[in-house]
């Protein structure tokens, strides 16, 4: 049943609608269903069954560019801007997005997305804002504000912007910027990023023929390495970074800043979820809010505008998944960008380390260029993989995968990229009787492998899914049992329960008719992200004068609940 669901979506309103992400492999198959693109001769070759597939390399990865063919109908101005954080590059690649007739701006977080869709709507140029979980439409928008996973291929713009471009060189997210890269069919086509990207990003275009131009920048301010170590949490001042890697050392941190009585922390991690992330830096940014320091981890590393006047590395190691390493030289420059940036109330921005021992790694690193990229990201595009399934019926979606991973041939500028996770969720999704589409579906999907709650939630999704083809939320989830966490342990659960949330959300965009409570899944995230700030709110010390602050939650968070009430809560 959930297959006739997800194929009559497909039919009906073409493939790109109801899979966003990875989509061109679908769209290829369908497009042209008669004939199979190949890699290799750069040309539809037509096939008469698919047993003809046999004649065709499926293992042939050489020339990703091809996968594209709506972009390699055009030849792209494709317009480098490269430089140091906070030298510009990105306004000056959304000054021209803005004065194009239709757009696209592909971020790497949806912070950024959220940024571009505020800054172009106020700038009075209607802009959508699409990220996996969100849709927000403007009236008569031609241009739209995306994370990079969401970007489209299948449309034609006239400008589009990919951030933070280095990234195509990630071993977990470096495919959807290859993607981008390749596959954005747009007359212009801007790239922001680190200058080490530009080798291997002239390389990999000059097979696409488009045309490519590089604009250095500098650093609009200066920042400056402190000789000293930051020493003692007692000289922490306004305006100061704290920069550590693990939620307990930030909590940890937070508490002890704040028991020293002077200043409120405002704290920014990965797994808080989005919003509430936002509303932090929000807080902090706020010259009027008492939440005067920020304890982040590398989440506020990339593109994001802040009011840092010192960012202070608490340590220069972090655990990567697999071992506790020395932060890299690109890790480290766009941590330290953060602070003093361009138009902030800080013209000078300072960065220094807790301990002495760390200052050498810290001045060596901002002297350094970062290593020059050497190759770009892919993944195992769907087409292939479904053509395969049809000559090998008997394979699982992990035989598959396995398959491609264990035989692709590439090209020196390209590599896999990592997945590990893609092979966790197949060895759970293999279990079930889907489609091999849904099986991709899930594996894309954004679930967090390493935290057990999100993966229980997704193998509860993918089994009801195949048993029912109909998912309600309330089977895994009673609205009305969140309360405000006391403890970090509880924290981290409601902050595991708002991925789960995310993921149904994630899917509702997907299999619409399959998951319908997407505003009973979005009004609990909402309530999540509430519960989560309170807590942080109550953690730390409280000013005696507490009344003063920005305690925006209260209103809210009453608001919100009693939500409760409506009947589908
Ligand atoms: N010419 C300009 N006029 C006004 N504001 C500017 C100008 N150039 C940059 N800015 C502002 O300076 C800040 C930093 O610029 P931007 O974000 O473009 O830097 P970036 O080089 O992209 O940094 P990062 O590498 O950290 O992403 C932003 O707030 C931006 O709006
Ligand atoms: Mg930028």
């Amino acid at each position: 049943m959930a297959s006739n669901i997800l194929r009559r979506k497909i039919s009906s309103y073409g493939v790109s609608l109801t899979f966003h992400g990875n989509t061109e492999p679908f769209h290829l198959y369908f497009k042209y269903k008669f004939g199979c693109f190949s890699s290799a001769s750069n040309r539809i070759q037509p096939y008469t069954s698919l047993n003809d597939t046999t004649r065709i390399d499926l293992t042939d990865f050489t020339c990703p560019h091809t996968w594209y063919p709506l972009a390699r109908k055009i030849q792209r101005r494709v317009i480098l801007h490269v430089g140091p954080t906070n030298s510009g590059k990105t306004h000056h690649a959304l000054k021209r997005l803005e004065s194009s007739s239709s757009g696209v701006y592909c971020g790497p977080l949806r912070l950024l997305a959220w940024e571009v869709a505020k800054r172009l709507n106020r700038e009075k140029v209607p802009c959508n804002l699409i990220t996996g979980q969100e849709r927000e439409e403007v009236e008569g928008a031609k241009h739209k504000a995306v994370t990079v996973e969401m970007a489209d291929v299948t449309s034609k713009y006239h400008c589009a912007v990919i951030d933070e471009v280095q990234m195509l060189g990630c071993n977990m997210r470096g495919f959807s910027f290859t993607r981008a890269l390749l596959g954005i069919a747009a007359d212009e086509l801007h790239l922001c990023g680190d200058p080490a990207a530009v080798p291997l990003i002239q390389e990999i275009l000059k097979v696409t023929k488009d045309e490519v131009e590089v604009h250095y920048y500098e650093r609009l301010l200066p920042l400056v390495p402190l000789k000293t170590p930051f020493g003692s949490f007692s000289n922490v001042q306004k305006g100061d970074c704290i920069v550590t890697f693990s939620r307990k050392s930030i909590y940890r941190l937070k508490k002890r800043i704040e028991n020293e009585g002077k200043h409120l922390c405002s704290v920014v991690y990965g797994s808080l979820p989005p919003e509430t992330r936002t509303r932090q830096a929000t807080m902090f940014n706020d010259a009027s809010s008492e939440f005067d320091v920020l304890v982040a981890s590398d989440a506020i590393g990339m593109g994001l505008n802040l009011n840092i006047s010192r960012i202070i590395f608490s340590t220069m190691k972090k655990f990567d998944g697999f071992e506790m390493r020395d932060l890299t030289v690109p890790e480290i420059k766009q941590i330290a960008g953060r602070a003093g940036r361009y138009g902030s109330k800080f013209p000078i921005g300072e960065v220094t380390c807790l301990d002495a021992e760390d200052l050498p790694l810290l001045h060596s690193s901002l002297n350094s260029p970062s290593p020059t990229l050497e190759r770009a990201g892919i993944l195992p595009p769907y087409d292939l993989m479904y053509m395969h399934s049809r000559l090998h019926p008997k394979d699982s979606f992990t035989q598959i995968l396995e398959h491609f991973l264990d035989n692709a041939r590439l090209s020196e500028h390209y590599f896999i990229v990592n997945c590990e996770d893609l092979l966790k969720v197949a060895a759970i999704i293999d279990e079930f009787p889907l489609g091999l589409q849904e099986k991709y579906l899930f594996c894309i999907s954004p679930v967090d492998m390493d935290d057990e709650i999100s993966s229980q939630g997704l193998t509860q999704f993918a089994e009801t899914y195949a048993k029912k083809g109909l998912v309600r939320l309330r089977e895994i989830f009673t609205p009305g049992t969140l309360k405000v966490p006391k403890t970090p342990a509880a924290l981290e659960e409601l902050e595991s329960i708002h991925k789960v949330l995310d993921l149904y959300v994630w899917l509702s965009f997907r299999l619409e008719d399959s998951f319908p409570d997407r505003e009973l899944a979005s009004s609990q995230k909402a309530i999540c992200s509430m519960l989560i700030e309170e807590f942080l709110d109550r953690f730390g010390w409280q000013k005696p004068n507490a009344g003063r602050l920005p305690r925006r939650t209260t209103t809210n968070m009453s608001s919100l609940l009693s939500q409760r009430s409506r009947p589908y809560l």
